[in-house]
This record gives structure tokens, C-alpha cells and sequence, in this order.
């Protein structure tokens, strides 16, 4: 038998967020973690076989009797050590050039998201830079963003091209996602957003066109090809960008060439997005500050997962989004960073502690929301998202007995974390 690649052992607690093989969780179910915690006697192990899957998970006495001589690649001692699965982030635009750091100052000063984007700036001032931008300049900026994802516990990634808005530039944005995949340790999800903003000098109803008539079938045709791996389809659905009846032609579209429905909605005006959602049955509507009651019902009938992204409202101060009602009401919550100019937020930790103090989650539906749920919302839940035998062996490992030091440390998860393993393989 081959030498297996990793045991880790000796630890205090392994969250392994779900046993019994749950795909996702919702509502009151994200209260309860499951977690094998240390005996007087016996710390934990967790075994990954020589392909980066989970063998073996169980108290260390146990564990030593079935692996009698087996070897390993590594072993990791995490006495004093807790570990929890590799994060999940739901939600980013991590592909772009041109940093926005003057805006801030701006919507510091009081300036609306929708007033710097209607006078030029925000995405329209990273498409200007972004289309500029060489593939190569791109791949170098995200694989570093990429990096700093990790080293803050990311392991599974959802990432968006919409810094083109015309097909040239939105190729090349998933073509720098695609080459990105083979050159960092971290898995990720693809999204095409050629629908993020209407592009200067077109109208809604053009750039819908040209999405569905232009962009969609080129991204097909690559997909077809082989050339491009693309998961999902995303639309910003917002007053005065892509109006409801646009954002459901545009994600029929994608659904028509396989991609999953997973979308921006209900951010900044209530205008019934989670309602064409839920209705198209969207795997997950990503922001919802403006939800309606309706919508949320409805999301919870159809299983929609609710992607929340709380640097959002943080940052641009709007309402929060009703999570506590989400909850309650049987949906599905997963967390995102919403990484992009705007929010330049690259550490789930922070958001997990943003969803905790300002939405009023508690820590373990964070770290649910923030693992197995946001898995499910980029369709990647039965191999990613938990600590089980058979999936993935993606987690990190904490230097501190119990795991959630890395919520409560604020700002400190970079000296919490002493490791982070993606299948089996020590990256951080
Ligand atoms: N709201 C739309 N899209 C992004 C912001 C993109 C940008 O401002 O560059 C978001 O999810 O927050
Ligand atoms: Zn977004």
C-alpha cells in the first residue's frame, strides 16, 4: 500500500460540522455542530489517503490499532490544537485591475454605491482598467488575492469574471480563472457575470442582447471545446442596471448551456429578485439586504441557498440583510466575502465575525454557513465543506483548543491559524 499522505494527531476538538453525509443545512439545524472532542485519555486523528481524501477520522487509540504500519508523507502533532473543515467562500470578483482606493474616501464622505457608479466610477472604472489589463497581469494579481484567501483558511473559492462587459474581456477573465486553477492550491468555482453593469453607451435591453446572443454562445462554444470550465451564471439584478424580466432571460440562457443559477439580488431596492429566483429554481441568490417576506418563503420552498455577504452593508452602510428571519423561516444561509474594489475583504474569519456581532448569527451557523452551506451554493457540498471519510481533505488547523478563537480573535485569524491542508497537503 502506497504511503498515505497525511495524520494529523493529538488534537483537542475536529469540528466536522456534519457526520451522517447532510449535502446542506438549513435553519435551525445550523445551530448544532458535529464535533469529536478529546478524552482524559485520547486526542483526535484524521487520516487522507494518498489522494487527498479523508480515511479516517476518530479518537487517536482507535485510529493507531486500524493504521497499525502504516506510513505517511507527513504527521502533524496538534496537541493543544483544534481543527475545523477548509473555509468556503460563496462569494467574489477577485479578477480585476485597478484598485479603488480613492472611492472609499468618497462613500466615507457620504457618497451612495449607485451615486459613484452612475458617475463613472465604480465598475465602470475597473472595466476601463480591466479591459486594459494583459491576461498576465491579471493571472499576477489573482494568484496573490488567491494566496492571502488561503492563508485566512479558504480552500474552496467561488470567482466571478464582469470586469469585461463585452465577450473579448470576459474570456479573458475565465481564461485567467482557468490558468489560476492549475497554479494555486485552492479550489475554485467559475462564474460568468457578463451581466455585472450595462456597459457606457449601451442601454439594459442592448447589453442583454448581447450577452445572451454574443457572449453566452462564445463561452459555450469554449466550454464545448474544453478550453473553458465554466460552473455558474451570475447577473447584478438592480434598479437601474439589469431589471428582473432581463436577469431571468439572461440566467434561462446560461441554465441552457448547463451553468448553475447563482445570482446578485435584492441588494440595494427590494424589486422581487428572490422571487424570479426562487421561481427559475436558482441554486443561490447571493446579497438580499432588501429581501422580501415573499421572497424568503419562496427561496425556502425552492431550497435557494441565500449567499450573505455582510462586508457589504458594512461597507456601504445599507440595511442589513434579515438573516435572523431567514433562519427561522427554513432558508439556507452560506457566507461570502464579496471580495472586489469595493470591498476589499480577503479573510473569512472577519466575515464570520461580521455575520456574528452585526446579522446576529451565532458562531456555529457561521462556520456552517461559511463551510457546507457555501460549498452548496457553488454545487461542490458532497466533496467539499465538512470532515468526513471520502470527501476532500481540506482543513485548517488552529492553534488554539477550541475552534472558536478564530471568529473571536478579531482581526487576529492569521495568528490563530497554524496551518491550512488542502487534500492532505500542508499549503500554510
Ligand atoms: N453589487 C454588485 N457587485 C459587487 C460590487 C462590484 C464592484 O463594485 O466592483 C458586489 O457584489 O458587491
Ligand atoms: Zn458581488
Amino acid at each position: 500500500m502506497a504511503s498515505r499522505r497525511l495524520l494529523v494527531h493529538s488534537a483537542t476538538q475536529v469540528v466536522q460540522v456534519v457526520n451522517n453525509g447532510e449535502r446542506v443545512l438549513t435553519g435551525p439545524a445550523m445551530k448544532k455542530l458535529e464535533i469529536i472532542q478529546r478524552t482524559n485519555e485520547d486526542g483526535v486523528s484524521i487520516v487522507i489517503d494518498s489522494k487527498g481524501n479523508i480515511e479516517a477520522i476518530g479518537l487517536d487509540g482507535e485510529v493507531k490499532k486500524t493504521f497499525k504500519n502504516a506510513t505517511y508523507e507527513k504527521t502533524i502533532d496538534a496537541t493543544g490544537m483544534s481543527i475545523i473543515p477548509g473555509l468556503v467562500d460563496g462569494h467574489t470578483h477577485p479578477v480585476w485591475a485597478g484598485d479603488r482606493v480613492h472611492e472609499f474616501a468618497m462613500k466615507l464622505a457620504g457618497a451612495t454605491y449607485m451615486e459613484v457608479h452612475e458617475s463613472g466610477g465604480g465598475i465602470h472604472y475597473t472595466v476601463e482598467h480591466t479591459r486594459k489589463a494583459t491576461e498576465d497581469e491579471l493571472l499576477h494579481s489573482l494568484k496573490s488575492r488567491l494566496w492571502r484567501m488561503l492563508k485566512s483558511g479558504t480552500t474552496l473559492v467561488e470567482c466571478k469574471s464582469g470586469y469585461g462587459l463585452n465577450a473579448d474581456t470576459e474570456i479573458k477573465m475565465l481564461q485567467v480563472i482557468e490558468r489560476a486553477k492549475r497554479k494555486v492550491p485552492i479550489d475554485i468555482s467559475s462564474t460568468y457575470c457578463g451581466a455585472h453593469a450595462v456597459p457606457k453607451g449601451s442601454s439594459a435591453s442592448e447589453a442583454t442582447k448581447d450577452v445572451i446572443d454574443v457572449q453566452i454562445p462564445r463561452i459555450h462554444k469554449l466550454m464545448q471545446e474544453e478550453k473553458l470550465h465554466v460552473d455558474n451564471i451570475d447577473v447584478f439584478c438592480e434598479l437601474g442596471v439589469f431589471n428582473v424580466e432581463q436577469t431571468k432571460q439572461i440566467l434561462e440562457a446560461g441554465k441552457n448551456i448547463g451553468l448553475q443559477i447563482n445570482f446578485h439580488g435584492d441588494e440595494l431596492h427590494p424589486i422581487k429578485s428572490a422571487e424570479m429566483g426562487a421561481d427559475l429554481g436558482a441554486t443561490a441568490i447571493s446579497h438580499l439586504e432588501e429581501v422580501s417576506d415573499l421572497g424568503i418563503e419562496k427561496m425556502a420552498e425552492s431550497g435557494t441557498i441565500a449567499v450573505i455577504l455582510p462586508t457589504t452593508a458594512y461597507i456601504l452602510r445599507l440595511n442589513n440583510p434579515p438573516v435572523r428571519k431567514m433562519l427561522a423561516s427554513g432558508v439556507a444561509v452560506a457566507l461570502g466575502s464579496d471580495f472586489n474594489p469595493n470591498a476589499y475583504c480577503l479573510s473569512m474569519p472577519l466575515v464570520m465575525h461580521l455575520a456574528c456581532v452585526n446579522l446576529h448569527m451565532t458562531m456555529n451557523e457561521a462556520l456552517v454557513a461559511a463551510t457546507l452551506n457555501a460549498a452548496a451554493s457553488v454545487g461542490k457540498s458532497s466533496t467539499h465543506g465538512s470532515l468526513e471519510v471520502g470527501k476532500y481533505g481540506d482543513m485548517v488547523i488552529l492553534d488554539e483548543p477550541k475552534w472558536e478563537n478564530m471568529i473571536y480573535q478579531l482581526g487576529g485569524h492569521n495568528h490563530v491559524i497554524k496551518h491550512v491542508i488542502k487534500q492532505g497537503k500542508v499549503v500554510v
